[in-house]
């Protein structure tokens, strides 16, 4: 069954969440049910880049990472768009998993599909409301609660941190899911701009800030600040 690809690249570090730094390789499926407002692959779901998708048999996947990555990688992270929104990538993984590849989920947290289980690092990032997004959190409690039951990987949470607003989200969804390991990720405001030194410059800023008021909340502290570390060594450059 064909999957929606627009991109497949690395090898490169994870620069984000429960992985950071480690060496994978990414596929990236177009389609999207979400539109947040300050979404960095906004070309996955805009319509901008339909005519780019190429519909890929997951040998086809495995072929062309392969190519890329050479014998370089053992770890693979499907991310989007919203790779959730596909059943078929059921077959991908087990392809992977025949060549002792680990393989990392992005995704919103908007849909369960039953291949969520074997994923190896499966990242949950519920969108908090500078996305313009609305968590729907019977959908949420059920994914946590199945993954909680059967993964057989880690998982974890992530939300990207833009203001006040979106750090009391992040604040709420800790004391909802304790048991659940949180990620709190530097929100990149700038993600049209290609000058790399005024990015970094700012991003740093932002970075300091968050960590600043994280350390004064009494109910955030079991939880992990981190830079989206790609952006820092690349801007916003894709495909890296
Ligand atoms: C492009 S999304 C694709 C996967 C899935 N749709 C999701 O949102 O989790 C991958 C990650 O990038 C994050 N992200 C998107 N735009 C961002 C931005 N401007 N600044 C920081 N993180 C961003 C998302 O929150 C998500 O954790
Ligand atoms: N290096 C690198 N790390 C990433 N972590 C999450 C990414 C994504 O766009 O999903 C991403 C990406 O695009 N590049
Ligand atoms: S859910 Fe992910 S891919 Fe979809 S619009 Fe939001 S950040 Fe972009
Ligand atoms: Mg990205």
């Amino acid at each position: 069954m064909k999957l929606p690809v627009l991109e497949i690249f690395g090898p490169t570090i994870q620069g984000e969440g429960m992985v950071i730094g480690r060496k994978t390789m990414f596929v990236r499926t177009a389609g999207c049910d979400y539109s947040c407002s300050w979404c960095d692959s906004k070309f996955t779901w805009d319509g901008s880049e339909k005519d780019a998708i190429q519909m890929m048999e997951p040998e086809e996947i495995r072929d062309a990472l392969l190519e890329k990555g050479g014998d370089h990688f053992g770890h693979v992270t499907l991310s989007g768009g919203n790779p959730g929104l596909l059943r078929q990538i059921d077959e991908l993984v087990d392809l992977l998993h025949d060549h002792q590849i680990k393989v990392a989920l992005e995704t919103q947290g908007s849909r369960w599909q039953d291949w969520f289980t074997k994923i190896d690092d499966l990242t949950l990032s519920p969108k908090p409301p500078s996305s313009g997004m609305k968590t729907n959190f019977d959908t949420l409690d059920f994914i946590i609660e199945s993954l909680q039951q059967e993964q057989q990987g880690d998982f974890s949470l992530k939300v990207v941190i833009f203001d006040q607003d979106d750090l009391h989200y992040a604040t709420n969804l800790h004391l909802r899911y304790p048991a659940v390991t949180l990620y709190l990720q530097v929100g990149n405001d700038e993600i049209e701009t290609d000058n790399n030194e005024n990015l970094v410059g700012h991003l740093l800023d932002k970075y300091e800030r968050l960590i600043d008021q994280v350390m004064e909340s009494s109910v955030l502290k079991d939880v992990r600040v981190l830079p989206q570390l790609h952006t820092y060594l690349w801007g916003n450059k894709r495909g890296v």
